[in-house]
């Protein structure tokens, strides 16, 4: 599988390569050259089967003959059982025909680390196999950071810095980041917002000498590897509830995109769904985009789901891509506006294409603490508050297919939110016993792409060493 660039001036890349190289070139985002088929008798054949031998089946095309087999293997089936629960990502039903798929039975609690805890071995392997290290770098608003210091902790290869919105996060999350303990991770509270720590990581990845002297790399779902591995737990899903014979609707809380993009590439990789509904928080820039054709910044609001409080969102230019025929052109004049103006317009023909594939809704603050607590009295289900948006947006476009409202995070990692909702505080799991008294360390750092180039390059030992090993 080759791997092509959505704004088309990046070089055609392997897997290999695509895997270590994050953003493209010319800025941006790896897309695979034609999209793989997985037949329908194949799709009905992975009800019940492990998530494992299924990931295996979805994912060997991308993967191509870069990894061997038996590796590719290995990998995955490592990967998942780091996961407390035997089915990986198990659906759970709330209603007629409403399930959630919980996605977060990993280390941290997210369902980061459904692709994070493959993207970690993957990238050793390959650094391992070219002798190479890397600085891997990543922006997060609270779960893909502490996924990503949990997958690469044993990583000998790669030296990590986080960067975090400081006091964005909440207190569990933060303290995922805060507490590995490791000298080759770095969390680090930029003070911003999160997408200032997004524009930080894509800045240094457009800074092509530093980014050659410093081998970086990148965790966020900017990397192919990332969507990836996330298109595997709609197959899981919607054959459960039994796909291909049936078709099936997704919900997806959402914020970088990357989640709901990995559903329309099943979709486009032969899995019949009906509907692919994007649900916003009051960071609703996606929601609106749909609603009027036009993508229009206005500034972050802090909510109580605030692994979404994102307004540039990252993979939309991946969606854009496709909807335009894959016109890099029309791409590289949408983002140069979005840059200068902070807005653009979707031309009428990729707008009609979205909509044909995707509805949208939001919900405000208020009415995510209300699904949450009416979703505890009637069903005794308890949702994190990303969740509970998702559940409140599905709820309101329930139609004759079975519909599946993506669980992203647990409870306990909103503790305070959960509880202000509906009065219950979820414990953390024992996994996670001492993680509220550890020591901290962090770094506070300005949102100030030459302060934080300065310290990873005094930090980094890919710079230091040399990237080669
Ligand atoms: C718990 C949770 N839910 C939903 C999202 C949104 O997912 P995406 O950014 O892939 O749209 C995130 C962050 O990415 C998250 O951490
Ligand atoms: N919500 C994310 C933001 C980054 O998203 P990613 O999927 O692009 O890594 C987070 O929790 O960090």
């Amino acid at each position: 599988m080759r791997y092509v660039s959505s704004r088309g001036e990046a070089p055609v890349l392997g897997f290999a390569d695509v895997l270590l190289a994050g953003l493209a070139s010319d800025g941006g985002l790896y897309v695979p050259e034609t999209w793989p088929q997985i037949a329908p008798e194949t799709i009905a054949s992975f009800a019940g089967r492990p998530y494992a031998e299924v990931a295996l089946e979805v994912l060997k095309p991308f993967v191509g003959d870069e990894i061997a087999p038996d590796a590719l293997e290995r990998m995955v089936r490592e990967a998942y059982a780091t996961f407390r629960h035997p089915a990986v990502a198990p659906l759970v039903q709330i209603g007629d025909r409403h399930f959630v798929l919980e996605l977060f039975h990993g280390p941290t609690l997210a369902f980061k680390d459904v692709a994070m805890q493959l993207l970690a071995r993957l990238m050793d392997h390959v650094l391992a196999q070219r002798g190479q290290r890397a600085t891997v770098v990543g922006a997060t608003s609270g779960d893909t950071g502490g996924a990503a210091i949990a997958a690469f902790a044993a990583s000998d290869r790669t030296d990590m810095f986080i960067l975090f919105p400081k006091g964005r996060v909440s207190p569990v999350q933060q303290r995922q980041m805060t507490t590995a303990g490791s000298d080759i991770v770095h969390a680090v509270a930029i003070e911003g917002t999160f997408d200032d720590c997004q524009a930080l990581v894509k800045a240094m990845f457009n800074d092509a000498a530093f980014r050659r002297e410093s081998a970086l790399s990148g965790v966020n779902s900017i990397n192919w590897a990332r969507i990836m591995a996330q298109i595997v737990y709609y197959f899981t899903a919607a054959a459960s509830v039994g796909a291909p014979r049936k078709a099936v609707s997704f919900t997806v809380p959402t914020g970088n995109f990357g989640d709901i993009f990995a559903g329309f590439a099943a979709k486009r990789m032969g899995l019949p769904v009906e509907r692919l509904i994007v649900a916003t928080n009051e960071n609703d820039i996606l929601e609106r985009c749909l609603r009027t054709g036009r993508y229009e910044m206005e500034g972050v609001h802090a909510t109580m789901s605030p692994s979404m409080d994102i307004e540039i969102s990252s993979n939309f230019e991946r969606l854009l891509f496709e909807a335009s025929g894959r016109d890099a052109g029309v791409i590289r004049r949408l983002m140069d506006q979005l840059k200068q103006s902070r807005a653009f317009t979707v031309p009428d023909d990729i707008l009609s294409y979205i909509r044909a594939e995707f509805d949208a809704g939001r919900t405000g603050e208020g009415e995510t603490a209300e699904t949450i607590r009416d979703q505890l009295a009637s069903t005794a289900y308890l949702l994190d508050p990303h969740t509970a948006v998702a559940v409140a947006v599905a709820e309101k476009r329930m139609g004759d297919v079975p519909m599946i409202s993506l669980g992203t995070a647990h409870p306990a990692k909103f503790p305070a939110s959960v509880k202000a909702a509906c009065g219950t505080e979820p414990p953390l799991p024992p996994s996670h016993a001492d993680l509220m008294t550890k020591g901290e360390r962090f770094d506070v750092l300005p949102n100030d792409l030459d302060a934080l180039q300065a310290y990873i390059r005094e930090r980094s030992r890919a710079v230091r060493l040399g990237a080669a090993a």
